[in-house]
């Protein structure tokens, strides 16, 4: 399963942590951008190849103290089909390192649409008669408010090719209770309510530490529903986003993991990418930068939850 992939790299690293590759080009340094634009001129053909070589740089920068990537598709998409394949090179190159990929497209769909993003995602696509993987990533963040029609195209995949998927659960965001925070007739969330779902579909993917292949999103600006939700599904692992950037700490993730620091994997994104600034360091030494600030994170994490056991 999966998840169990994720938990033994994590276990390995002592590290709980996933770098999010949300590329805008303003994050990329000045001298790439050049290399590329030189090449390909200032076109999304020049862009999406800055996004690579920033990508990949990082990757090589991480690759041995984090044990997973989290690419935000639209930073992808928002540079055209030159940008997606800037995606799909960016999940070839971390696989290639050994890297765990969860792309993060919060898709969702009805049953037959929803089969297509899991075969696009996750699984593969017949191509006359030959089975050929598109994008290829671990895990995919998704967006369950459909219903189990959504989910089910997407549990038979995760079954059949060892993958997983993450439902959007409470999410991190400032609105976020507009909706999720609502009651329900008795007396429980709505977010509750999907957290108990994901605890359901995930009976059919059991894994062997004790989490499914049905994860959960759950921001880590609601430390209190963090703690919550841990306990009220506990066969269900947590990608957890919020971290750095949007105001997250360690103390706030804590909540999130199990008595034997397992169950969740702390995102940060924009907090990696643009480390330099916080470093007093040029954009020239973004990957360093990006570096200290992983095994920082991984540092303040680990100290607050204690080491990881399998
Ligand atoms: O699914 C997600 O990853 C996600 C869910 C959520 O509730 N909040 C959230 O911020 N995210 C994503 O996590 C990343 C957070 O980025 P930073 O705030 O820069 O660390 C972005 O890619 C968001 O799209």
């Amino acid at each position: 399963m999966a998840f169990d992939r994720l938990i033994d790299k994590i276990a390995e690293m002592q590290n709980p942590t996933v770098a999010g590759l949300d590329p805008k080009l303003d994050y990329v340094p000045e001298f790439i951008k050049e290399e590329c634009f030189a090449k390909y001129g200032k076109t999304l053909e020049g862009a999406a190849a800055a996004l690579f070589e920033f990508n990949k740089a990082l990757i090589d920068a991480l690759y041995e103290v984090v044990p997973a990537i989290k690419p935000q598709a639209a930073y992808y998409e928002m540079y055209g089909w030159q940008g997606v394949k800037a995606l799909a090179d960016t999940i070839a190159y971390a696989k290639s390192k050994g890297m765990f990929v969860i792309t993060d497209g919060k898709r969702n769909d009805i049953g037959t649409t929803m089969e297509a993003y899991a075969a696009a995602h996750l699984g593969s696509t017949t191509v006359a008669g030959e089975e050929v993987e598109a994008f290829g990533a671990d895990a995919l963040t998704v967006n369950g408010y459909l219903g189990t029609d959504g989910i089910k195209p997407l549990v038979n995949i995760c079954k059949s090719g060892d993958k997983g998927i993450f439902v959007l659960v409470k999410t991190s965001n400032p609105s976020s209770g507009e909706l999720q925070d609502k009651k329900l007739d008795d007396g429980t969330t709505v977010y509750e309510q999907m957290g108990k779902m994901c605890e359901e579909w995930g009976t059919e993917l059991e894994g062997k530490y004790g989490y499914s292949g049905v994860g959960a999103v759950v921001g880590a600006t609601y430390p209190e529903q963090l703690a919550e939700m841990r306990a009220k599904c506990p066969h269900t692992f947590f990608l957890v986003p919020g971290y750095g950037a949007q105001g997250g700490g360690a103390n706030d993730v804590k909540n999130a993991f199990d008595e034997n620091g397992l169950g969740a994997i702390i995102n940060s994104s924009r907090g990696i990418m643009c480390a330099w600034k916080k470093q007093g360091l040029t954009e020239n030494d973004f990957a360093k930068a990006a570096y200290n600030e992983a095994v920082r994170m991984r540092d303040e994490i680990i100290g607050c939850i204690g080491k990881i056991k399998k």
